[in-house]
């Protein structure tokens, strides 16, 4: 199958590219390290970052060879990293700087400074949350939304259906947006059943886009309506349903790390013993300095999310945590997307 992370990458490259203006012109990056390596959290200190902007603006410079790790473990520029401080008699500050007034900048510049947008009312996540409204409840942007990522779905499902455990169980896909995934698994589990669960206005999208799905695949899809059941609900304040697998796909690259260890818990909570927790997601390398298409992309989820992209090693902790069993297994789809996945003891 043709893998399109020709097109995503190009797409994710807009974020980071501002996100490298906004270091050399506003944060200043290069030049604070000009004067010598730092630890991550010194660095951190010095240019006023929280954790999450640190997580996606480090990575990212890291993947783009602009800094390394030095032998005791910090921050230091790289040989490319130094035409980008004034220390260099030759360097391209000023032509980094013909970008530096770009709008895409200064927000980004602004976001790192403060986490998000200065004003909490700009801004704009397709998440739901606490007592705030939600675009995800308002039933335009919920079909916005939705269909923007159905394309995606479309095309990633029969990939990740055929790589998930089979199982005559329940799969919960919890915050399943179209739904897709859990049509193409129930194609290929014929005798199991799976719970959609979503805010209530994705949920009226996705079953058009079942209603869709079911006459394209004809006969071989026959059962498939009496299998899936429409959960409306909040998967931050209302209790899940049991199952023997849970999906979250594209899920927790959406939250902050807090939010993300307490639905890993939530989720434990979930399976039944010996069920299986499947994540979907673009993660960064353990090391916290790559791949580029997933610092890419972990830039492009801190504009438009609460969330960033994390390593495998920041999820497999969560799982444990939540006294869940981590796999081992690192399983590669399409778009700079993997799967890995965690079970409950029996
Ligand atoms: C990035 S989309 C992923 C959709 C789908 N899993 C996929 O991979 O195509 C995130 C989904 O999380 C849902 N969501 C956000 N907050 C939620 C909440 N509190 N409870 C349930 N679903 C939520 C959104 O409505 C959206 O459909």
């Amino acid at each position: 199958m043709l893998d399109l992370a020709p097109i995503t990458r190009h797409l994710r490259a807009k974020a980071s590219s501002h996100l490298l203006v906004a270091a050399i012109h506003h944060l200043k990056v290069f030049e604070e390290l000009s004067s010598g390596p730092s630890s991550i959290e010194e660095l951190q200190q010095k240019l006023r970052l929280k954790e999450r902007p640190a997580m996606v603006l480090f990575p990212a410079l890291l993947a783009m060879n602009l800094l390394e790790f030095c032998l005791e473990g910090k921050l230091q520029l790289s040989e490319l990293g130094k035409f980008l401080t004034s220390a260099s008699q030759v360097n391209l500050i000023g032509y980094a700087g013909l970008e530096k007034e770009d709008p895409g900048v200064i927000q980004m510049a602004e976001w790192l400074r403060n986490d998000g947008p200065a004003e909490a009312n700009q801004g704009l996540s397709y998440v739901k949350d606490e007592d705030a409204p939600s675009p995800m409840d308002d039933p335009e942007a919920a079909r916005f939304f939705t269909m923007a990522l159905a394309g995606r779905a479309k095309y990633l499902s029969p990939v990740v259906a055929n790589k998930i455990s089979k199982h005559k169980g329940v799969l919960l896909d919890v915050a399943a947006g179209t739904g897709y995934y859990s049509y193409e698994w129930l194609l290929a589990n014929p005798s199991s059943r799976a719970i959609v669960f979503d805010r209530p206005a994705v949920l009226k999208v996705a079953a058009e886009l079942l209603d869709e799905f079911c006459s394209n695949k004809g006969q071989e899809a026959n059962s498939l309506k009496e299998r899936i059941t429409f959960l409306p609900g909040d998967m931050l304040q209302d209790e899940l349903p049991a199952a023997d697998i849970l999906l979250a796909a594209s899920l927790f690259h959406d939250w902050p790390t807090e939010t993300c260890e307490k639905l890993a818990i939530k989720f434990a909570k979930a399976l039944n013993p010996g069920g299986e927790l499947w994540v979907h997601d673009a993660f960064l390398n353990d090391e916290m300095n790559g791949p580029l298409a997933v610092t890419d992309y972990s830039a492009m989820l801190f504009l438009g999310t609460k969330g960033r992209a994390y390593s495998r090693k920041e999820y497999r902790s969560w799982f444990s945590m939540a006294g869940l069993t981590p796999h081992s297994g690192n399983i590669p789809t399409l778009m700079d997307y993997g799967l890995i996945s965690a079970s409950k003891p029996r």
